[in-house]
């Protein structure tokens, strides 16, 4: 087990019949690093993540998630982590805190740890006075804040996010960083894909995916300064233009 990294893949791969999805990609990442998993629509990242949050199976390589194995051990893998999809799962039929009741249950907290648990991340998000509103009611940014804040709840080592941040505007998705780098500084792996590129200057290495393959891996400075770009956008448009699938 290499202690240093929260995810390790060697070769990773996921077929759908004839086509490639996820194609050989190689990378670790540290513990306690935020890492950008970029691509354009359709470059493989939720296959990616889905295999390693232990929900689909390889098609062959190897991975690891918080030192377990994506084929033997998801069952020790889905403990170790937390996942927020794109559509996130929140029940907008049930109020906040049977939300918060409901996932603190399904991730194995006692009923006084979820009580504890509940107190503290409604003060976090300034969510008290909603607690008995129904999350249908509530805004997407407080949705987003909410299913981020639930999927770390069991202080997971790792916490994959699948474009978090969809549809809301630039000042909402900025207050949702700072819940990353809160957790990041907490000690939590974060592992986040996104489609905006100011989101991507926020992490501390970005990698760009392309027809199922990654096509660079580093820091937005060290990625602006090998392709040559002034920003993240121009890094991105420089390897998708690229794209064949
Ligand atoms: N179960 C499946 N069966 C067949 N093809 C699939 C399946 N799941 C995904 N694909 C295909 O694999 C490719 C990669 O999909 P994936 O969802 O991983 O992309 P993505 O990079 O996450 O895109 P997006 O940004 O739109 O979420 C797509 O062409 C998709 O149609």
């Amino acid at each position: 087990m290499e202690a240093a990294y929260a995810i390790t893949t060697d070769g990773l791969t996921k077929k759908f019949g004839d086509f490639i999805a996820t194609n050989n990609i190689t990378f670790q990442v540290k513990k306690g690093e935020i890492f950008g998993f970029l691509g354009a629509n359709g470059a493989g990242k939720t296959t990616a993540m889905r295999m390693l949050c232990g929900l689909l199976k390889p098609s062959s390589g190897k991975a690891t998630v918080a030192g377990y194995d994506v084929y033997t051990q998801t069952e020790s893998i889905k403990l170790n982590i937390g996942y927020m999809s794109q559509r996130f799962s929140l029940y907008e039929d049930l109020t906040v805190s049977e939300n918060i009741r409901f996932y603190g249950g399904i991730y194995g907290l006692t009923r006084s740890a979820i009580k504890t648990a509940t107190a503290e991340l409604l003060a976090k998000l300034a969510l008290e006075k909603e607690a008995k509103s129904l999350v249908g009611s509530l805004p997407l940014g407080w949705k987003q804040k909410l299913s981020f804040s639930i999927a770390i709840i069991h202080n997971p080592a790792i916490v994959f996010l699948d474009e978090p941040t969809g549809g809301v505007d630039p000042i909402t998705r900025r207050q949702f960083w700072d819940l990353i780098y809160e957790a990041a500084h907490a000690g939590v792996t974060v592992f986040v894909t996104t489609h905006y590129m100011d989101e991507a200057e926020y992490c501390d290495r970005v990698s760009i995916m392309v027809d199922g393959k990654i096509k660079a891996l580093d820091t937005p400075a060290a990625l602006k300064t090998t392709f040559g770009a002034a920003t993240m956008n121009d890094v991105f448009l420089k390897l998708a233009r690229e794209a064949n699938q």
